[in-house]
């Protein structure tokens, strides 16, 4: 079993193309379908402890999956069980039945079993689950101690990780080949459990990944504190918005933090505080310029964006700036950070999954995108996308994206590719709160951070 890291993620077109190349070079669909269904049969195996499995088959190559599992655990001495509520209707699917020697139960009449195999449907799913079907599988799923599903839970769109039904989430997901969508974005990635992929020997490519822990460099003997980054946060009318920013910059390995604007009386003294003005800004040892937490919407923030747009050197646009940038561009690298309604205000409804929209939006703007929210989403103009699939939900407190703004910033003025620092920044700001525990507030976000900086050294 892979985890979900660093991996490649495929739509179900992409993984029909791969399943296709194998078969040109040699596989055939009954023999892929032989290996998943091993695959899942050996897991399942471990993961059942000898308790007994029923499994669940579906009408596509899902429920061919299942088959070919339940087999599989009947011939190691499993005791199995199989259900079904309509006939395969692939080819494959119906050879692997066939294969099957034991019973087969009707869905609706399956007796419950201490671990439930949920091969009903996959990536092909593409409208609403029956009422029926679904009634059936919450009975059972809710039934079961341990629930596994074989690719996708079945009810959830593969490709833009929708909900198709109202089911509980399983326990375990056992991804084929590659991480889909729904395995990432929510609400399906919430019904997944614990994903974990199994290699079915078909090779996916893709300019989409789960995020991975960022690969950092402890400084350098050389190291002063303008090598390590000046980040300059670009205060305005709430200054604890913009003080946490620049505090979470600084507990981000930046060398230097300057608040341009008023401070808090509590900011940390390391942190340099000055009046704003558009020169300090131009300073080309600047490596970022953060702005928009705390900046407010009125004439004076106005003038303050214009001047951080104006001045040359990167930037992280978040907040109130991303609702006064109006669709300006700036040449140099430019990072935006916003989550689903400032997305919205800033770029319409676009359609596709939550991947496609960001992705069309740095493409559009021609900015890195962070589209925040439980499912985080770093999209590239040229195609790269990162996807940032678990941050704690704890994090949906005050002040939480304006330490992403700062973390972000301060990986931007370290140097290097902005994509990276925002994949970087995101993954740092998702781990410093699993480190945080529950019901933190952002301060203590930005606490922990040097502790997640240090699990990536
Ligand atoms: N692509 C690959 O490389 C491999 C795919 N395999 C399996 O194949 C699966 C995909 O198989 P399929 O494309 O056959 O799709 P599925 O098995 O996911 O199910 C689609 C079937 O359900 C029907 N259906 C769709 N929505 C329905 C609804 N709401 N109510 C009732 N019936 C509905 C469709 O008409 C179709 O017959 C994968 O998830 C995976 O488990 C594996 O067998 C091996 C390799
Ligand atoms: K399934």
């Amino acid at each position: 079993m892979i985890r979900l890291d660093g991996l490649p993620i495929v739509t179900t077109e992409q993984m029909r193309a791969a399943e296709a190349q194998a078969i040109a070079a040699g596989a055939t669909v009954d023999g892929l379908m032989a290996r998943a269904g091993e695959a899942v049969a050996e897991q399942v195996r471990r993961l059942a402890a000898g308790a007994e499995v029923l499994v669940v088959c579906g009408p596509g190559n899902n429920g061919g999956d299942g088959y070919v599992a339940a087999a599989a655990l009947k011939r190691a001495g499993h005791s199995v069980r199989v259900a079904c509520f309509s006939e395969p209707r692939t080819a494959a699917a119906g050879a692997a039945r066939a294969r099957w020697t034991g019973a087969i139960e009707p869905l609706s009449e399956a007796m419950l079993a201490p671990v439930l195999l949920d091969a009903m449907f996959g990536v092909g799913l593409t409208r609403e689950l029956d009422k029926g079907v679904t009634g059936s599988l919450r009975r059972l799923i809710e039934g079961a101690r341990l629930s596994i599903a074989v690719d996708v839970p079945s009810g959830v769109s593969s490709d833009d990780g929708a909900s198709l039904a109202d089911l509980p989430p399983v326990d375990v997901t056992l991804a084929l080949g590659a991480p889909k969508p729904a395995h990432v974005l929510q609400p399906a990635a919430q019904r997944c459990g614990a994903v974990r992929v199994l290699d079915i020997r078909v090779a996916v490519e893709g300019s989409v990944r789960v995020a991975a822990a960022p690969r950092l460099t402890r400084p350098v003997p050389e190291a002063h504190k303008y090598s390590r980054g000046l980040v300059a946060v670009v205060g305005g009318a709430m200054p604890g918005a913009a003080a946490l920013t620049a505090t979470a910059a600084a507990r981000s390995g930046a060398g230097y933090v300057l608040l341009l604007g008023s401070a808090t009386d509590r900011l940390p003294h390391a942190i340099v505080r000055r009046r704003f003005s558009a020169e300090a800004l131009g300073d080309e040892r600047v490596g970022a310029v953060v702005i928009g937490p705390g900046l407010g919407r009125e004439d004076q923030a106005k003038g303050r964006l214009d001047a951080a747009l104006a001045c040359g050197r990167p930037l992280v646009i978040d907040g109130d700036a991303l609702h006064l940038l109006d669709g300006r561009k700036v040449d140099g690298p430019m990072i935006v950070t916003p989550h689903a309604g400032e997305f919205t205000a800033m770029f319409g409804e676009i359609g596709g999954s939550k991947i496609e929209q960001a992705h069309e939006a740095a493409r559009r703007s021609g900015a890195i995108v962070v589209f925040k929210g439980a499912d985080t989403v770093i999209a590239a103009p040229d195609g790269r996308v990162v996807v940032q699939p678990d941050g704690p939900a704890w994090l949906s407190t005050a002040g939480t994206g304006d330490v992403l703004a700062g973390v972000i910033g301060a990986r931007l003025a370290a140097g290097g590719d902005p994509f990276e620092a925002a994949a970087d920044g995101a993954w740092l700001h998702a781990e410093a709160a699993r480190l945080a525990g529950p019901a933190f507030m952002a301060d203590d976000l930005a606490a922990h951070l040097p502790v997640a900086i240090g699990r990536c050294l």
